[in-house]
């Protein structure tokens, strides 16, 4: 094998760079004017510190990533030698290398947000600030990391000065901690929420867009409650706080999830709402998990993926989160976007679609077996169940997770024996009446609606908001409201604030649309907004 020269020994490295940003505006052309758009895979680039433990640094920021379906690339500023019970050693690599790998994955890959978490030098710092001037991105997220969970240095006090003058000015978002928000600050003091909601607006002052104050550590606090400022407002974001000793890493994560949802295109908000609610369930997941004999342990980004294959339907408990967007295919679409369903499942689960449902009414039974096998297989790598409409054969020869059937198919307690007790069975229902039927018969949830008139289905009844909300009231099963819900209306009908309504399921919002990947992203994002308290 040849191997490849050191970027330092190619001859006239600025026209290789030249050469990669012409290709770069070139393929955007060719990527805006066809369907190739769909395949780009949004990406995040990570600056960070290695964690040999693999809970926080890099690696949180790798999972955390993959876990969101966004590509990440890394450039390594520190190498420490670290487990659940401390940083043992910190070799910070030198500023001159960091930026070569900084050209590298800038110079050629098309980046559209970079992270950054252990910046350990001034001297990194400031050739970070100089690549970014030299290759904008869409947005810059600053985890200003300066000590860990176990109280270990990563980043000395000499850095805050530098951090203030050259980054914080180009940050979109920047997200200290307690004690970092303090170390901004000089050493003020933070113990309570109105302290974070002042440091909140202090830092802003520093020139970032938007400033998120991290109260993973406040003391005496019963929910983990998040200070969010955006140059207007002050939002309070809380979860409840999971008891456990596993989270190290949970402020890296939360920056890199943040970044890998702006670089799906979500608002800043939104990002950040949903981020936190990602790592409240990963947490809540992982609480239990025993790694390592310290006092901080790591927690699993994963495990979405694996509570999937443990799951809910191999055990028979199918999970209502999983209703939160719901994706219903249809072949005429895909056909007028001339695009291939998987193609459009794809672009639909990694926009961030909860669950799918593949519905052909007119396909040839041997070319929608295989069309359902391939979609299987896309929907389970991101962890995402995949229903049939109404074709219980279909289900059984591709060991689908679930059907869904109306009230003119195959009755839902005749789905019930023939799938057995380990499969999703969902129902249309219009009045309370079909909703106890589906629940005496077994089903796990029903879709409800049109709640909104719509083409994709003839003669299609319309219960519209009204009739949505008796029948959520009524129903003992889960609820996904269906029928020309988009992302103008999605916010309304979830706001009825019925607990068991859990989602929406859509059609042309996502397939009618040239890209299905940012309708999901943008659809997702909205209904986070609609659906995460705020005050
Ligand atoms: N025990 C917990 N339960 C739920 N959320 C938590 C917990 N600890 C931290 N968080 C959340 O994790 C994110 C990171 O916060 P924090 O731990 O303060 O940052 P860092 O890891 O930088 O110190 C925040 O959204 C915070 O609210
Ligand atoms: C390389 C590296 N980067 C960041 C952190 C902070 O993470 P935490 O605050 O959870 O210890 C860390 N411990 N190590
Ligand atoms: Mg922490």
């Amino acid at each position: 094998m040849v191997p490849l020269p050191l970027i330092s020994q190619i001859p006239k490295f600025n026209q290789v760079s030249r050469f990669c940003m012409a290709m770069k505006k070139q393929e955007e052309m060719v990527v805006a004017s066809s369907d190739r758009y769909e395949t780009r895979i949004p990406h995040v680039l990570s600056v960070a510190g290695s964690d040999s433990g693999a809970g926080a640094g890099i690696q949180a920021d790798l999972k955390t990533c993959a876990a969101r379906g966004v590509y990440c690339s890394t450039v390594i500023t520190a190498i420490t030698a670290q487990n659940t019970v401390g940083v043992q050693d910190v070799n910070i690599v030198p500023e001159g290398f960091v930026s070569k790998q900084l050209k590298s994955v800038l110079s050629d890959m098309q980046v559209d947000v970079v992270k950054t978490g252990m910046l350990p030098s001034t001297g990194i710092v400031q050739v970070l600030h100089q690549c970014l001037k030299e290759f904008p991105v869409r947005a810059l997220v600053v985890d200003p990391v300066m000590v860990s969970t176990s109280g270990d240095v990563l980043a000395g006090p000499t850095i805050i000065s530098v951090l203030q003058e050259e980054l914080l000015p180009m940050a979109d978002l920047v997200t200290p901690n307690l004690k970092e928000a303090s170390a901004l600050l000089g050493g003020m003091p933070l113990k309570t929420i109105s302290d974070m909601r002042h440091a909140a607006t202090l830092i802003h002052q520093m020139g970032s867009k938007n400033v998120l104050v991290k109260g993973g550590d406040l003391p005496d606090s019963l929910d983990a409650v998040d200070i969010f400022f955006d140059g207007k407002d002050l939002h309070e974001l809380r979860s409840s706080r999971i008891k456990s000793r596993n989270t190290h890493g949970t402020g890296c994560s939360l920056a890199s999830c943040i970044s890998a949802e702006l670089a799906k295109g979500s608002s800043m908000f939104s990002a950040v709402k949903a981020s936190k609610q990602f790592i409240e369930r990963a947490l809540r997941y992982s609480k239990d998990i025993n790694i390592g004999h310290g006092p901080q342990g790591p927690f699993d980004h994963l495990c979405r993926l694996k509570s999937r294959e443990q799951s809910s339907y191999s055990q028979g408990c199918f999970n209502p989160t999983d209703l939160f967007l719901y994706a219903v295919t249809d072949s005429g679409m895909n056909e007028r976007w001339d695009r291939s369903i998987t193609d459009a499942v794809k672009a639909a689960v990694e926009g961030g679609a909860t669950i799918v449902q593949i519905r052909e009414k007119d396909a040839k039974t041997r070319d929608f077996l295989e069309v359902a096998k391939s979609c299987i297989k896309i929907c389970h790598a991101h962890g995402v169940p995949l229903l049939i409409n109404d074709r219980i054969d279909i289900a059984l020869a591709c060991d689908a997770d679930g059907v869904h059937v109306g009230q003119s198919d195959i009755p839902a307690h005749e789905v019930r024996r023939l799938l057995g007790p380990n499969k999703v069975i969902g129902v249309s229902c219009k009045t309370m009446e079909q909703a106890e039927q589906a629940w005496i018969d077994g089903a796990d949830y029903i879709g409800c609606g049109g709640v909104y008139p719509t083409n994709t289905k003839a003669n299609n009844l319309t219960v519209g908001i009204d009739g949505l909300k008796r029948v959520c009231l009524a129903s003992k099963l889960p609820v996904v409201a269906i029928g020309g819900i988009n992302h103008t209306n999605a916010a309304a009908v979830m706001g009825i604030g019925i607990p068991n309504l859990r989602g929406v399921a859509v059609v042309s919002a996502l397939f009618d649309r040239q890209c299905v990947l940012e309708a999901a992203s943008k659809l997702h994002a909205t209904l986070v907004e609609a659906t995460t308290s705020n005050v």
